[in-house]
């Protein structure tokens, strides 16, 4: 599955697409902190999910952008349009393209999709307009997008430091992890909102060099990776939607679950998993409880 889960994109005259995975954070390390920006320092190390958005792009007499199935947003407010304006403004050229987006992320759900989506339509384009998608140009137009845009520009396990935004290492990914999504039925939270609760009543980070370093010797178990997942704006999340605590509490007495904790700023929870057939009896369960179950993989 490793080469699946790497953005992987197919050239065609006029036309290009690309699939974008979603993410987890296996920790995530609030500070107080803000920067100029007035974006937190954050500690993130995230690992690609083997669920993918695609992201088509073609010749067209002026931008649009479409998502299937349509969002609560309107177009011209999407991470993908900012994206392409950003970007096309800095080449100092006219975004002359249509921008496709097939959504299969959940949305505000701690998972990034918006944030793929942007990214895979900056490496889209920035290959269509002749510029090395990790050109430093191109990671600046992602930061501004959105704090996890960088990191959807080549999602490979990676610690971001910085706001959040500023690549520190990637690591070769050693294993797939049996894993289990599970978003409680409710709409999912702002990621701002998040952020905002947090601030009402902040937790210290905990360090992130013990999993880092797991990362970094390339010998990790799951149970490893599984007894070192951290979030500390996993409260605010259960503050703003009760329910988010209850799915996560319920993953952590499933059978065959080795770890489990809310996804970023949530809705969502995860579960590393023993075993696929543990995480797909999960997902039925989550199901069974009226929840949304997805039964996938993330690389470790
Ligand atoms: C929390 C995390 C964890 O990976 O993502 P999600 O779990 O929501 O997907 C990220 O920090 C989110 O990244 P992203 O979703 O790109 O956030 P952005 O669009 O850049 O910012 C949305 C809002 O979150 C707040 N924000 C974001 C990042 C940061 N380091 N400090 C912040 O305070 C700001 O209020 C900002 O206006
Ligand atoms: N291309 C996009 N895909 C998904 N959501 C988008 C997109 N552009 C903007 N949004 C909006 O951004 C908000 C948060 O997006 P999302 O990335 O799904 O949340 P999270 O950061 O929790 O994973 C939602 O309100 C969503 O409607």
């Amino acid at each position: 599955m490793n080469s699946t889960l790497m953005t992987a994109s197919t050239s065609y005259s006029g036309r290009q697409s690309a699939q974008v995975p979603c993410k987890i954070n296996l920790h995530l390390g609030i500070h107080t902190q803000k920067n100029q920006r007035g974006y937190h320092k954050v500690d993130s190390l995230m690992v690609p999910v083997a669920i993918y958005d695609t992201v088509t792009v073609n010749d067209a007499p002026e931008l649009t952008v479409t998502h299937d199935p349509t969002l609560c947003v309107i177009p011209e407010r999407t991470t993908t349009w900012k994206a392409a304006v950003l970007l096309a403004h800095k080449l100092g050229i006219s975004p002359d393209v249509s921008i496709d987006v097939h959504v299969h992320i959940p949305e505000k759900a701690g998972l990034g999709g918006s944030s793929a989506d942007a990214a895979a339509t900056l490496r889209l384009l920035a290959e269509r307009w002749g510029v090395d998608s990790l050109d430093p140009l191109v990671v600046d137009v992602a930061k501004s997008v959105g704090a996890d845009v960088p990191f959807f520009l080549d999602p490979r396990p990676s610690l971001m430091l910085g706001a959040g935004d500023t690549l520190e290492e990637a690591y070769t990914p050693t294993c797939d992890a049996p894993l289990v999504i599970v978003l409680p039925a409710e709409k999912g939270i702002l990621t701002q909102a998040a952020y905002d609760q947090f601030d009402v009543a902040p937790e210290p980070p905990a360090s992130y060099e013990a999993l880092a370093s797991l990362f970094t010797s390339g010998e990790k178990t799951v149970q490893q990776v599984a007894d070192l997942l951290f979030n500390n704006l996993a409260p605010a999340a259960k503050i703003l939607e009760p329910h988010v605590a209850e799915v996560e509490a319920w993953l952590k007495q499933q059978p065959g679950v080795l770890g489990a904790q809310v996804s970023g700023s949530g809705s969502s929870s995860f579960a590393l998993c023993e075993s696929q057939d543990a995480a797909d009896a999960i997902a039925d369960a989550a199901k069974a409880m009226g929840w949304r179950g997805y039964s996938t993989q993330c690389e470790l």
